[in-house]
């Protein structure tokens, strides 16, 4: 272990991120009755150039008139690479009430991109009296987000969390395929006449995870394109939790309960990790730093890994 100590990202949950087009305000206040962690109203991708004025406007209204409850809110702006990024952030930031606590910044390329923004955004603070520090998430969904990913996880500590884009993402690494996350038909190994399916997200969000926990960034996995496929979905979002991811998007309301059930560990779960703390203080008292428990190995490493169930399990409680 390095002498530097692996920080804890912000506590608060994170099983599920629930979007919204802003320009499709009569879905706001279902968005904000769901069981969502997380909010995230769109000014990028699921709005169309013409209405970023108007969705902007709707957003920045909506902020400070509907009841968010303890939900993290976020908006996604646009894109640096776009015209429409810094009249997100300035609008946001001067217009919007202080219930706003993340913004999204979607693409990032380098943490330089980053910079920017928190450049923008701190001047608009400072000038403003904003006094709660906006909080950033990010989607890496380049090649160049992918291959910057740990300096990017290091960027700024306003960064809180980061999630896999996967349909941008496919698009930049020219990937064969029009499907956002799951299962690649093509991407199989072949063995004795059988087809074998493996997962072509699973380096980039491995990576992200890598990056994420060095710098103390919640890592998410983002969404899944076809919201009538609960069963896939599932799949991928226990692929994810099994790598260290802590939620999902939505896309739809019907995937929320989905991503919650995955991302809440179990009773089951959360009752072994304790029998495990238990079996290990045991083991202490008798000057054991290893034992026996069901039949299995477990160590010192294995109180590390039952406390993030245990932790995890009691921060979802609040
Ligand atoms: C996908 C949708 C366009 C579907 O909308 P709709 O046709 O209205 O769906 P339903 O008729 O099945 O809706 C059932 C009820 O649920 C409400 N509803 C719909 N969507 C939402 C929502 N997002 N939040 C809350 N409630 C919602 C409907 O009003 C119906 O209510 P009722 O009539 O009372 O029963 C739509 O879901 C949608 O717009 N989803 C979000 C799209 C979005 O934000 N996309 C951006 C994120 S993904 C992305 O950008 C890709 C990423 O960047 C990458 O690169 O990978
Ligand atoms: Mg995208």
């Amino acid at each position: 272990m390095s002498f530097r100590i692996q920080p804890a990202p912000v506590a608060r949950p994170n099983r599920c991120q629930l979007f919204g087009p802003g320009s499709r305000p009569a879905i706001f206040e279902k968005m904000a009755k769901s069981d969502a962690d997380v909010i995230n109203l769109d000014l990028e991708d699921s709005v169309a150039p013409t209405d970023k004025d108007s969705a902007r406007a709707n957003i920045i209204q909506a902020i400070g008139d509907i009841d968010w409850g303890k939900k993290t809110l976020s908006v996604r702006i646009n894109g640096l690479d776009t015209p429409f990024w810094y009249r997100d952030v300035v609008d946001l930031l001067e217009q919007a009430s202080g219930r706003l606590d993340i913004i999204m910044i979607p693409k990032v390329g380098c943490a330089a991109d980053l910079y920017a923004v928190d450049a923008l955004v701190t001047a608009v603070e400072r000038a403003k009296g904003r006094t709660k520090p906006i909080g950033f998430e990010v989607i890496i969904e380049s090649a160049a987000g992918i291959s910057h990913v740990e300096e990017i996880a290091a960027a700024t500590p306003r960064l809180q969390a980061m999630s896999l884009g996967a349909a941008d993402f496919a698009a930049s690494m020219g990937m064969s395929t029009t499907g956002i996350g799951g299962t690649q038909e093509n991407y199989y190994m072949a063995h004795e006449g059988a087809k074998y399916w493996s997962d072509p997200w699973h380096w980039a969000q491995a990576a992200i995870v890598a990056a994420c926990r060095t710098h103390g960034v919640l890592p998410v996995d983002g969404p899944f394109g076809d919201f009538s496929d609960d069963d896939g979905f599932r799949a991928q979002a226990l692929r994810s939790a099994t790598l260290g991811m802590v939620g999902k998007w939505a896309i739809h309301p019907k995937q929320v309960a989905l991503a919650n059930e995955v991302f809440t560990p179990s009773e089951a779960a959360v009752a072994e990790a304790r029998e495990i703390l238990d079996a290990m203080e045991k083991a202490k008292a008798n000057g054991e730093g290893a034992t026996v428990y069901k039949g299995r190995l477990v160590d010192i490493a294995s109180i590390k890994q039952a406390e993030v169930i245990v932790k995890q399990s009691e921060m979802i409680a609040g």
